[in-house]
């Protein structure tokens, strides 16, 4: 062969190499687009807020289905079931922990140096038992029952210190704000649209009642369900009023709360939101759940193990996310 012949074909050589590389690149391009265009048909794909590195979700087919359920339901079928500490008010501010609303209390300036250091005591001890990832919450259970009655104890000594004090000055001497960002965008639309809000707290009712009510959300379509202090009629601090609810007996008050429940018996959609395992079983009142949405705030702790039981639990996962952004885009396409 001479030279021209072979430069011809090494010509057509390369060139059908190009075409050959070309046609490639064009089938992966067609390819990536109409799967980038498939995937943007789900919904959960075409909210930027689910874009974030904070969200984390084990079958977010799943999380699809209940959303486009929880749509077709709309206003008129959903109701919130959701926790207060940590998972309606912030886990940390710039890196520090936030008092939670018993802390609050732990914090005032009203209960004496000795009292202060017994209830920070009872959080040293008993808090890395609540959040240990290695302990089941079975295994956790009576520690935090110990807890419930050494705190009964302590709050007959800050009721010793606090005589005379009536219900509304003590909360009013709190400075506390501890909204998650986005905390009226969420509350707002719910009343907008008279969707029921449960917020069920194992911490100090009067303590978060007066926050909502100081941010301007606590609208009537909200029911506390919490630990209130029992006041004597001189205004005299008692203790707390009935059985005390902490994180790992939610299931318990609950159940008291079945003729609530009852009442919502329409409403068959709901979103529930924690922070802790426990509070997975706030909705076990519910007489009749069409669909649930359960969101999970996992603050701390954020281990392996701890993240799979959050993942197995609950179906989106906000991993260090201080906001309701995510909640809020979700209620923004259901109302
Ligand atoms: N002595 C205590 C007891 C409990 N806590 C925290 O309160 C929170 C419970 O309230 P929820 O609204 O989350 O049910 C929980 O985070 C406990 O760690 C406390 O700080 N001090
Ligand atoms: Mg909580």
């Amino acid at each position: 062969m001479d030279r021209t012949a072979v430069a011809k074909v090494s010509a057509v050589a390369s060139a059908g190499v190009c075409v050959l590389f070309g046609g490639v690149v064009l089938v992966q391009y067609i390819f990536t687009k109409k799967k980038r265009a498939a995937r943007k048909t789900r919904i959960i794909d075409m909210m930027p807020q689910f874009e974030k590195s904070t969200v984390h979700m084990k079958d977010p087919e799943h999380v699809e289905e209940i959303i486009c359920s929880l749509i077709k339901g709309g206003a008129s079928k959903l109701q919130i079931i959701t926790d207060f500490d940590r998972t309606l008010s912030r886990y940390s501010i710039n890196g520090k922990r936030c008092p939670t609303s018993h802390n609050i209390i732990e914090n005032c300036k009203l209960v004496t140096a000795d009292c202060r250091k017994q209830l920070l005591k009872l959080k040293e001890t008993y808090y890395p038992i609540e959040i240990d990832p290695h302990l089941t919450m079975e295994e956790k259970f009576p520690f935090i029952v110990e807890c419930v009655i050494l705190m009964k104890i302590w709050q007959k000594c800050i009721s010793c210190i606090l005589v005379c004090i009536l219900r509304h000055v003590l909360v009013c001497v709190f400075v506390w704000d501890p909204h998650r960002d986005g905390h009226e965008q969420f509350f707002d639309q719910l009343q907008k649209y008279s969707v029921p809000v449960v917020i069920f707290s194992g911490g100090v009712g009067d303590v978060l009642e007066e926050v909502i009510r100081q941010a301007g959300v606590y609208h009537s379509n909200i029911k506390v369900v919490s630990n209130f202090m029992d006041f004597d009629e001189n205004g005299i601090l008692k203790g707390f009023k009935g059985d005390l609810i902490h994180v790992y007996n939610k299931h318990d008050g609950a159940l008291r709360n079945t003729e609530y429940f009852k009442q919502l018996k329409d409403n068959c959609n709901i979103i529930l939101l924690g922070d802790s395992l426990g509070d997975l079983s706030m909705a076990d009142g519910v007489p009749n759940v069409d669909s649930i949405l359960k969101i999970g705030y996992l603050n701390d702790k954020v281990v392996e193990d701890q993240l799979e039981k959050y993942l197995d639990s609950y179906d989106i996962v906000l991993i260090k996310d201080e906001t309701l952004e995510v909640p809020n885009s979700i209620l923004q396409k259901i109302l």
